[in-house]
C-alpha cells in the first residue's frame, strides 16, 4: 500500500508552480502526475491524500539544529527534537556536536545514529567537533569521523580562537573533500554581553556584543578557506559586515557559503519587549540595519540558505534572566510559517524563493540526494495549508523546551502533514 497525495501544487525555484499527483511507495517518491495534462491516477487500495490548494514541497532540510542528546535531554532529546522539526515540516536535519560529551568520536557519532534510527522521526545527520571537547586545543580524527557519517566538522556553540588551529583544520577536512561549519565569534570581544551592541543595550544599560566579533572570524577564515581551498560555510550569519565579507569573497571565488536564522531576518534588537532571556541567542539580534544587510544577502545568493539553529534550553534555565540565561532559542515550529507570513504574504519574496532556500539549496550546498519531488527521491514530503492563520501556542510546542519569542504571534503557512521517508510523522 502506497500514498497518493492528491490535487496539490509544487512550487519550482522560480515560483513555477503545477498541480501534481504524488505517489509514494516504501522510501521513495515512485511517481509524479501532472494533474491538468496526465491521466487521473488508479488510487484504488491506497492512501489517498487531498492536497487541495494546498502547497506540496520537498521536506524541509535544516542544517543548522541541536537535539541536546546526549547529556542534556532536560532540554530536547531526538525523539522530541525530530517530533518538534516534523510539525515544521523538516524532514533532514543535521545536529550539532555540542552536546555531553561533545560529538568528536566515532562512538558518539553512532550513538547519535543508533538513537536517530530507533527513536527519532526525521532523517538526522550529525556533525563532528572540529577540536576534542570543543576546546580549540586538538584537532578531532577527520578521517574516522568522515568514514562514521559526518556531513562536516564544526565548534558550534564556541568559534575557534587560534587562527593556526582553524587553517590546519580546513587544510585537513579540504584534503578528506569535507567542509568547516564555522561559528564566528572572538571571545575576547564579548565577555560578559549578553545582548547586541545597540539601542536595547544602551537602553538598559548594558555590554553589548559588537558586530566585529563575528565579522572578524568571517575576515579571517574567507582567507584561510582561500589560502586551503576548503568548502567554508559560516553560520547563523547576522551582521552587516559578515555579509560584506561574504559577498566579496564569492565574488572572488572563494568557495564560501552561508546561512541565515529566520530570527535574523524578521527581529531586530529594537523589537526586545525587556530582559526576557527567550530573546536572548547567539548571535544576538543585530540592529535594524543588520536585519537588512541580512535580507539583501539572502535576496542576492551571499547567503545560500535558511536554517533555524533549533536550540532548546529549559524554563528554568532562561528564568534565570537576560544576563545570566544560556543563548538560544526554539526553530523548527515557527520557521515556515513566520518566513511565510513576513515575506511571501507581503509580496516580497516568492514562495518559490522561500521554499527553494528550504530545500534544493542546502541539499546543493551540502551534496545532500534530497530536497526534490522528483520520480525516485526520497519520499520526504510537506504538505501546507498557506490560508489558515493561527495563533503560536505555547501548549502547542512539540519540542521539549518552550524558548520562543514568537509565542501569541500570528502566523499562516503552517504544515499539515509531514512525510519523512515514506512515513506520515506529523498530521
Ligand atoms: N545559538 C545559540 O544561541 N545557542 C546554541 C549555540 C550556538 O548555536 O552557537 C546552543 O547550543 O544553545
Ligand atoms: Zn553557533
Ligand atoms: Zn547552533
Amino acid at each position: 500500500m502506497g500514498i497518493w497525495i492528491v490535487n496539490g501544487f509544487t512550487v519550482s525555484a522560480d515560483n513555477v508552480q503545477t498541480k501534481q499527483h504524488i505517489f509514494v511507495e516504501g522510501d521513495k517518491i515512485v511517481q509524479v502526475l501532472n494533474a491538468e495534462t496526465d491521466a487521473q491516477p488508479n488510487t484504488e487500495g491506497h492512501t489517498v491524500l487531498d492536497a487541495s490548494g494546498k502547497l506540496v514541497a520537498p521536506g524541509f532540510i535544516d542544517m543548522h539544529v541541536h537535539l541536546r542528546e546526549p547529556g542534556f535531554e532536560h532540554k530536547e532529546t531526538i525523539a522530541t527534537g525530530t517530533r518538534s522539526a516534523a510539525r515544521g515540516g523538516f524532514t533532514t536535519i543535521a545536529c550539532m556536536p555540542n552536546t555531553r560529551p561533545v560529538i568528536d568520536t566515532v562512538d558518539t557519532v553512532n550513538y547519535i545514529k543508533d538513537k536517530a534510527e530507533t527513536e527519532g522521526v526525521v532523517r538526522v545527520i550529525p556533525y563532528g567537533c572540529i577540536t576534542k571537547n570543543e576546546l580549540g586545543r586538538e584537532l578531532t580524527d577527520f578521517a574516522a569521523l568522515k568514514e562514521a557519517g559526518v556531513v562536516g566538522y564544526t565548534d558550534d556553540g564556541v568559534g575557534v580562537q587560534s587562527a593556526q588551529m582553524m587553517k590546519d583544520a580546513m587544510a585537513l577536512a579540504a584534503s578528506l573533500g569535507m567542509p568547516i561549519i564555522a561559528h564566528c565569534e572572538d571571545n575576547t570581544l564579548v565577555e560578559g554581553a549578553a545582548v547586541t551592541e545597540g539601542a536595547f543595550a544602551k537602553k538598559h544599560g548594558l555590554k553589548g556584543i559588537p558586530n566585529e566579533s563575528e565579522a572578524i572570524h568571517v575576515g579571517r577564515d574567507v582567507l584561510l578557506a582561500e589560502a586551503t581551498g576548503v568548502h567554508y560555510h559560516v553560520c547563523h550569519v547576522s551582521t552587516e559586515q559578515s555579509v560584506r565579507l561574504i559577498r566579496h569573497a564569492k565574488q572572488f571565488g572563494i568557495k564560501v557559503t552561508a546561512e541565515v536564522c529566520p530570527h535574523h531576518l524578521v527581529l531586530s534588537d529594537e523589537d526586545i519587549p525587556g530582559m526576557d532571556a527567550n530573546w536572548k541567542m547567539n548571535p544576538p539580534l543585530r540592529t535594524p540595519r543588520d536585519v537588512q544587510a541580512v535580507i539583501e544577502g539572502l535576496e542576492d545568493g551571499t547567503i545560500d540558505m535558511i536554517v533555524t539553529d533549533h536550540a532548546p534550553h529549559s524554563e528554568e534555565e532562561k528564568e534565570k534572566g537576560m544576563q545570566l540565561a544560556p543563548f538560544g532559542i526554539l526553530g523548527f515550529e515557527t520557521a515556515f510559517p513566520l518566513l511565510y507570513s513576513k515575506f511571501v504574504v507581503t509580496g516580497k519574496w516568492t514562495l518559490g524563493f522561500l521554499v527553494d532556500r528550504m530545500t534544493a539549496k542546502p541539499a546543493d550546498v551540502f551534496g545532500l540526494p534530497y530536497g526534490t519531488l522528483h520520480a525516485g527521491s526520497a519520499a520526504d514530503i510537506t504538505i501546507v495549508d498557506l490560508e489558515t492563520e493561527q495563533e503560536v501556542l505555547k501548549e502547542e510546542i512539540v519540542s521539549k523546551s518552550k524558548n520562543t519569542p514568537f509565542i501569541g504571534w500570528k502566523l499562516q503557512g503552517w504544515p499539515v502533514t509531514t512525510i519523512a521517508s515514506g512515513n506520515i510523522v506529523w498530521s
